[in-house]
Parts: structure tokens; C-alpha cells; sequence
């Protein structure tokens, strides 16, 4: 009984207009009913998935994780307390401006804000469309994506989501740099998607160094690259498939300055008989990196 996927996500960014666009026109989103003030996205029958609210970090705010149900919310709400974490019950009009039926808060060790839901709404009656002409992402039981934190605090990271949310360690990439340093990212899952959550023990100005998003058909990686080069946005790191998870993507920077991977072919894994791996290299194939930080 704990987390079972990434349900959403809230960034603060300084330029809405250009988030607006982005989002639209090269990534594809659908923009979401209703709402309060911000930009709110969709990008399956959830009712939104991805929000913005003006502000001056530039970066990931908010993380929304998914438990099945109220058994779910209070087995995770225990670990939290017992681990020595402050949890905040969500009042009812923060679970409206959400759109779940319940949730608890709480402040990862990097001080970013997790939300712990049920009860998400979901709008059938108004289908995804994206503008764009992206058919579908992958989501369903995979969640929303993943999202890859960097930080100087791994221990900490990893006892908060692995030792009291309950994500399982997928794997280690132990990735080198020109400049002769390692890095060893670890990947974490909590559903067939076979990372959910990455931590990179990497200096970076932000928290999120990426959040991935995932698409049906290969081809829709193939449009959405040609909108990123016609549209003028930065790509960061060119199309490739990756080691571990099998995904082909490629990375673009945002108006925020992070970057999105658009992917597609991720390995969906059985989380009952998976096995611990290591690699050497980020990456069989691709990826160069193009774009400075
Ligand atoms: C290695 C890898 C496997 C699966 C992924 O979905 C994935 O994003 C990655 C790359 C992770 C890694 C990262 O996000 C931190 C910044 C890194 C080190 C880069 O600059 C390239 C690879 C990136
Ligand atoms: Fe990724």
C-alpha cells in the first residue's frame, strides 16, 4: 500500500505567454477547463496533469502522487509520521482546486512540496485533443512520466521516497562526464512505468533537471522534433534510446530553462519480478548533447 504513480505536476515559471505556447504548439498539451489562475494542462482524461503559476524560480513547485485509496493515503500517511515528517491534511477546498477526493502534504528533503492523493477527477465526456495533433500519451497506470530531480542530498532523497513513499530502486547508471567526473543517477519505479522518479547527485540551479513525457506512436516523437526545430526552441540533447528504460527521445529546452524528454518505446516492467541493473552509459545510441545549460 503506497504510491502507485506520478498523478501531476506544478512548476512556477516567470514567462506564462511563452509556457503557453511551448506547451501548445511544440509539446502538444491540452489546454484544461476551468482552473484558477496559472496555465493548466492535460494530456489524457485526467482532468489536468501539468500546471504552471507565475513566479520567479523557474522550476518544479509541486509533485502530485497518486495512492489507490483512502487505506492507501493512511498506510502512507503512517510511514511519513513515523519517519519524522511533518504531514498537513489537505483541506476541502485545496482537494476541489486539485480535483481529488482527498490528499495530505508534505515538504521532500529539498524542500519541494509532495501532495499524496485518491480520487482524481477524470472528464470522458470532453476527450484529449491536442492541437498539435499528438494522438495519445502513455499514462493509465504508468502515471504522467517521470521526473528527474537533481541534488546534493541523495541520502536524504532516497530515504524520503524509497524508505517511506515506497518506490523500488530500477536501476544505477553510473554516467561519466568530459570533464572526467561520474555521476551515478539512480532510477525509481512504483508502477510497470520503469522510472517514475530519478535522483542525480548533480549541481544544478534547479530542482528538476527534467520530467519526461511519453507518447503511443513513434512518429509523433518524429512531428514533435520537427515543431521544436521549426518553432525555435533549444534542443538539448538529440534523438537517441536510452540503456536502462529503452525509451528513444529526445531533450528540449523549456522557457523555464529545464528540460522536457519526449519519448517513446519505454520498457513497461513487472514490478513483482524486477531485478536491480547497472550501466556505464546513459545511453546506446544519441543523445548528444547540444543545448548549454
Ligand atoms: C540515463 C537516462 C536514462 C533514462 C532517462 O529517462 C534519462 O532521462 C536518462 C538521463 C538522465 C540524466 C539526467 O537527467 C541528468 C542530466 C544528464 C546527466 C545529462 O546531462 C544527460 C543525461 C542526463
Ligand atoms: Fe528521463
Amino acid at each position: 500500500m503506497s504510491i502507485i504513480s506520478l498523478g501531476y505536476l506544478v512548476f512556477e515559471a516567470s514567462d506564462l505567454a511563452a509556457w503557453s505556447k511551448f506547451s501548445e504548439d511544440v509539446l502538444g498539451l491540452m489546454p484544461a477547463e476551468g482552473g484558477g489562475p496559472g496555465l493548466r494542462y492535460r494530456i489524457d482524461e485526467q482532468a489536468w496533469r501539468i500546471a504552471f503559476t507565475e513566479g520567479a524560480r523557474d522550476d518544479v513547485s509541486l509533485a502530485g502522487f497518486e495512492v489507490a485509496n483512502k487505506a492507501g493515503l493512511e498506510a502512507v500517511r503512517e510511514k511519513l509520521i513515523e519517519g519524522g515528517v511533518e504531514v498537513t491534511q489537505g483541506t476541502s477546498s485545496l482537494c476541489a482546486e486539485r480535483g481529488v477526493a482527498e490528499l495530505i502534504s508534505c515538504v521532500d528533503p529539498d524542500g519541494l512540496v509532495v501532495e499524496i492523493y485518491y480520487g482524481a477527477t477524470f472528464v470522458p465526456e470532453v476527450p484529449f485533443r491536442s492541437k498539435a495533433g499528438v494522438r495519445r500519451f502513455v499514462t493509465g497506470t504508468q502515471g504522467l512520466g517521470h521526473i528527474v530531480l537533481s541534488t546534493t542530498r541523495v541520502d536524504e532523497l532516497r530515504r524520503f521516497y524509497q524508505d517511506l513513499l515506497g518506490f523500488s530502486l530500477s536501476d544505477i547508471i553510473n554516467m561519466g562526464f568530459p570533464d572526467g567526473a561520474t555521476v551515478r543517477v539512480e532510477f525509481y519505479f512504483c508502477n510497470p512505468r520503469h522510472h517514475t522518479l530519478a535522483l542525480a547527485p548533480m549541481p544544478f540551479p534547479k530542482r528538476v533537471l527534467h520530467f519526461m513525457l511519453q507518447v503511443e506512436e513513434f512518429d509523433d516523437v518524429g512531428f514533435a522534433l520537427d515543431r521544436v526545430l521549426k518553432g525555435g526552441a533549444t534542443l538539448a540533447n538529440s534523438l537517441g534510446r536510452h540503456t536502462n528504460d529503452q525509451m528513444v527521445s529526445f531533450y528540449v529546452r523549456t522557457p523555464s530553462g529545464f528540460d522536457i524528454e519526449y519519448g517513446w518505446g519505454g520498457l513497461a516492467i513487472d514490478p513483482e519480478n524486477w531485478r536491480v541493473a547497472s550501466y556505464d552509459k546513459p545511453s546506446s545510441w544519441g543523445h548528444a548533447f547540444l543545448g548549454e545549460r
